[in-house]
């Protein structure tokens, strides 16, 4: 399997832990055909698959707030990109790239293979954020407040500055993420509809 000669369309979509990412790429994905592929969501079930090499290293990382290298979360969106087909629209790549060495891999990866159009930025207040992981309810192992408070240490320190420098290129699109779930999607369309993504049929 290859990529062949087209190129994918990207979306980027950052913010800090619990600020909705999820919650709308699933929305965007129903309504506007675009595959949602989570770098977490990737990364736990890497952590479950039987055999995996990188399980234990990936739980570490999971609990402590912290990035696993690029070449594991790279080839994983890969292959999820791979599998995926030809013939999608699009693909939503969320809580990716979230420092330097994630920007750096997917630049040496993956950037001849896709064009990235902007980072949906979904901005809310770190009190609101740590509220939504704890009240989240999904048994995840870094929703408890020691890991929360790790996460945010590292979003405040090396994911901030990716979307800064996103931000340099004027790809950024910052939607208020504290809003109600549809009132954010309203504003979420918008930004996709500006970039020339309509509804899919
Ligand atoms: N706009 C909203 N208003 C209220 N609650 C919300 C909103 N968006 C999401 N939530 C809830 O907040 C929690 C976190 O949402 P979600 O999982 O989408 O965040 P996330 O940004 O993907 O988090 P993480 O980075 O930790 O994966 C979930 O329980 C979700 O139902
Ligand atoms: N690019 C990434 C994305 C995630 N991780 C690790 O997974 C944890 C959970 O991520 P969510 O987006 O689901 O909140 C995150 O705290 C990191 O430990 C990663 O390493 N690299
Ligand atoms: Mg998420």
């Amino acid at each position: 399997m290859s990529f062949g000669d087209k190129v994918h369309n990207v979306v980027f979509v950052l913010g800090p832990p619990g600020s909705g990412k999820g919650t709308q790429c699933s929305k965007i994905q129903s309504n506007l055909g675009f595959i949602h592929l989570s770098a977490g969501d990737l990364l736990r079930a890497e952590r479950q698959r039987k055999g995996s090499e990188f399980g234990e290293l990936i739980e570490t990382h999971i609990r402590n707030g912290s990035i696993v290298p690029v070449e594991i979360t790279c080839k994983l969106l890969e292959n999820a990109m791979l599998a995926s087909g030809d013939s999608v629209k699009g693909f939503l790549i969320d809580g990716f790239p979230r420092n330097q060495d994630n920007l750096d891999g997917w630049q040496r990866e993956m950037s001849d293979k896709v064009k990235v159009h902007f980072v949906l930025y979904l901005s809310a207040a770190i009190e609101v954020c740590v509220q939504r992981c704890l009240n989240r309810g999904q048994g995840r192992t870094d929703d408890n407040e020691e890991s929360i408070q790790k996460r945010i240490v590292t979003y405040n320190e090396q994911t901030f500055p990716i979307i800064k420098h996103y931000e340099k290129l004027d790809m950024v699109r910052e939607i208020n993420g504290e809003k109600s779930s549809d009132e954010v999607y309203a504003e979420v369309e918008r930004a996709f509809k500006n970039a020339g993504f309509r509804h899919h049929a």
